[in-house]
Formats: C-alpha cells, sequence, structure tokens
C-alpha cells in the first residue's frame, strides 16, 4: 500500500523497534534499535520519533518491549505491570493524544483477554501494536482520498510542520493528498513552513515531499503572510496533536498564526485529524497539555549558539487554533465543521 517513495519512521523487525532517527534528517538517515521501553521513552522524547500517530506506535511497540521480559505469573500481576509500564511510557511527551490512545487500546485489548496466559497476553501487546501500525496507513490514505475533494490540480497549498509520511505509519495525514495527488498526476504545488525551533517543516516535510518528486517549495514561517497575499496560496492544510471536543485544535507552535493569516486572506484552513487524535474527552483546547521543550533548542538551534548566554526563554512546542479559525477537521470517517468533531466519532 506505501508507496516505494515514503519514509517508514517506525519499523518492527527480527524482534526490535527500528526507529529512523529524525533529528538527523535530512543529512545523515540513521537507524536505531531499540529493545527497551526506556530506550523508546528516550527516542519520543529527544524527537528522534515524533508526529502524533508515530509517537503512538513507537509507544505501543515500546508497551511490549517493556512487558516481553516480565517474569510475572498471574494475569493480576501481568496486568500491574502493563499499567505501570503504560504510565512510564505516557509521561515521555504530554501533548499528542494518539500516544495514550495507543497505550489505552493495548490495555483495552489485554483486559479482553484476561483469561489468557501471560505468554498469550504478551503476543496480544505485540499484535496490538502491529494492528495500530497497519491500521494507521489505511486511515491516512483515507484522510487523503476526503482531502483531495477539498482541493484541485494546479492548487497552491501550505502546510506547516510535518505531517507527513515520516510522523505516521505512510502518507502523513496533511500531506496525505500531496501523495495522492501526484499519483493521480495532478500538480499540487505545496509550500512549507520551515517550522522553528526545530525546523521539522525545512528537515523532513521539505526533505520528504522532494524524495516523493512532490512540488515543493521551502517557505520562513514567516513568509507565509507574504505569500498569501501573493496568491500563491489556495488552501492550508496542517496536521494536529490533538483535537477538543469544541473543534479547537493542538498543532505545532505557529500553526494559529498561520490559521489568522487564512482567515485574514480567505484562504480556507484544514486540518487532518485520525480519529486517534480527536479526543472528547478533553471539552476546549484550553485544557490540552501543551509540552515545553528545552530552551536549548531555541538558543543553540542549529547546533550553533544564537542567543546570549542565559537569556529568559520560552518554548512552548505546540499552540491552539481556536475553532472559529478552521474551515473543517478531516478524519477518516470524513469531512466535518469544527464544531461538529463529535460526529466524527459517530
Ligand atoms: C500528523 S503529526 C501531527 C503533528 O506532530 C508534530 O509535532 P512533533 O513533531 O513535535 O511531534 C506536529 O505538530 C505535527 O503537525
Amino acid at each position: 500500500m506505501t508507496t516505494s517513495t515514503q519514509t517508514t519512521p517506525v519499523k518492527w523487525e527480527d524482534d526490535v523497534l527500528v526507529l529512523l532517527d529524525q533529528t538527523r534528517l535530512p543529512v545523515e538517515t540513521i537507524y536505531l534499535q531499540l529493545t527497551t521501553a526506556e530506550q523508546v521513552w528516550g527516542s519520543i522524547r529527544r524527537l528522534e520519533v515524533r508526529g502524533a500517530p508515530a509517537i503512538g506506535m513507537a509507544a505501543a511497540y515500546g508497551l511490549y518491549l517493556g512487558i516481553r521480559g516480565s517474569e510475572v505469573q498471574t494475569y493480576e500481576q501481568f496486568w500491574q505491570e502493563l499499567n505501570s509500564q503504560a504510565d512510564y511510557l505516557g509521561t515521555s511527551r504530554p501533548t499528542a493524544v494518539n500516544l495514550f490512545w495507543a497505550l489505552d487500546r493495548i490495555k483495552a485489548r489485554v483486559q479482553q483477554n484476561s483469561a489468557l496466559p501471560v505468554d498469550e497476553l504478551k503476543k496480544a501487546v505485540l499484535d496490538e501494536a502491529l494492528a495500530i501500525q497497519k491500521e494507521d496507513a489505511e486511515v491516512c490514505r483515507t484522510i487523503g482520498e476526503h482531502l483531495l475533494t477539498l482541493l484541485q490540480d494546479g492548487m497552491g497549498v501550505l502546510t506547516h510542520c510535518n505531517p507527513g509520511a515520516l510522523a505516521t505509519a505512510a502518507y502523513g495525514t496533511a500531506t496525505a493528498p500531496f501523495y495522492l495527488a501526484k499519483e493521480r498526476g495532478w500538480d499540487l504545488k505545496v509550500y512549507a513552513d520551515e517550522t522553528r525551533p526545530v525546523l521539522q517543516g525545512a528537515r523532513l516535510t521539505a526533505y520528504e515531499l522532494q524524495q516523493a518528486g512532490i512540488d515543493v517549495t521551502l517557505i520562513c514561517d514567516n513568509m507565509a503572510a507574504m505569500v498569501m497575499s501573493q496568491g500563491k496560496v489556495q488552501a492550508v492544510v496542517v496536521g494536529t496533536d490533538r483535537v477538543a471536543a469544541n473543534g479547537d485544535v493542538a498543532n505545532k507552535i505557529g500553526t494559529y498564526g498561520v490559521a489568522v493569516l487564512a482567515k485574514a486572506h480567505g484562504i480556507p484552513f484544514y486540518v487532518a485529524a485520525p480519529l486517534s487524535s480527536v479526543d472528547l474527552a478533553t471539552a476546549t483546547g484550553a485544557e490540552i497539555p501543551i509540552e515545553e521543550r528545552p530552551a536549548e533548542e531555541i538558543t543553540h538551534g542549529l547546533g550553533k549558539q544564537v542567543a546570549p548566554d542565559d537569556i529568559k526563554v520560552y518554548n512552548p512546542a505546540f499552540d491552539v487554533t481556536p475553532a472559529q479559525y478552521i474551515t473543517a477537521i478531516v478524519t477518516e470517517t470524513g469531512i466535518f465543521k469544527p464544531e461538529e468533531i463529535a460526529k466524527s466519532k459517530q
């Protein structure tokens, strides 16, 4: 199902979790071999694996790595160990709800099979992790099909951060229509915001779309208004880390500003959201936990000091775009007005 031009960020091979180290792209292609939950926790925290669906997939495999060597004998002991490992992995990053969704899904599978011996419960954990990854590729492709109905051949489309194949099992969420458009011979012109501070747009989106032969142009974040005013962009499509029940959307820092600009220029602003990112238990965006990251990501952003020693820094990794700025949220179940996002799960 995956096209050969896409890079796979997460693989389960020979009983080892293999992650493409996204901190080294686009200069180096390095694969990490992980065998413990602690290693997975560190990889998620350091952004070696990142992007909401990919974080969920990695955590799912991490949960298996955390319990596979356990010597517990009874279901009760296994359940306790599973919960302890899941709680630990859940502390790696706070904003992308896919992390918690994946861990909860595995716990539910174990609960449903509580009569099985421990060895078979372990196998069920791995099977569920594999299923999560397989389904994600299908989900992303379906989101892409829906998004394509909102776009037209020849359009300019702006995106922010990396909601791409590198963030998912395949296709990406917001980038899925770009891959599908390419398959159909359409000519979409993608504008990728570089996405400060750690440049996922420049390092990852520009890289993966270029690798796939998709027409992509890299711009600095502060060029989006100019590009829109010049009529180069007819739609914005972004990903998300969590959608609240009222249609507010958390995504990479800077997304809110792009949404305001899009509204000011009369450009539709679409959010691609797998249902694993839709969190109806969180009422509004104000309740979404926003990760704050180390000051060094700003003061030494490109491996070089670019700010004075001991400067005060504020580094929120995400912002919340209020529902009023969002034209539609696109999930695998269809296209929804933000205020009607609950219908996506019915
Ligand atoms: C489809 S992935 C959603 C999301 O993940 C990114 O965050 P990060 O790279 O920090 O994990 C970004 O917000 C993308 O839009």
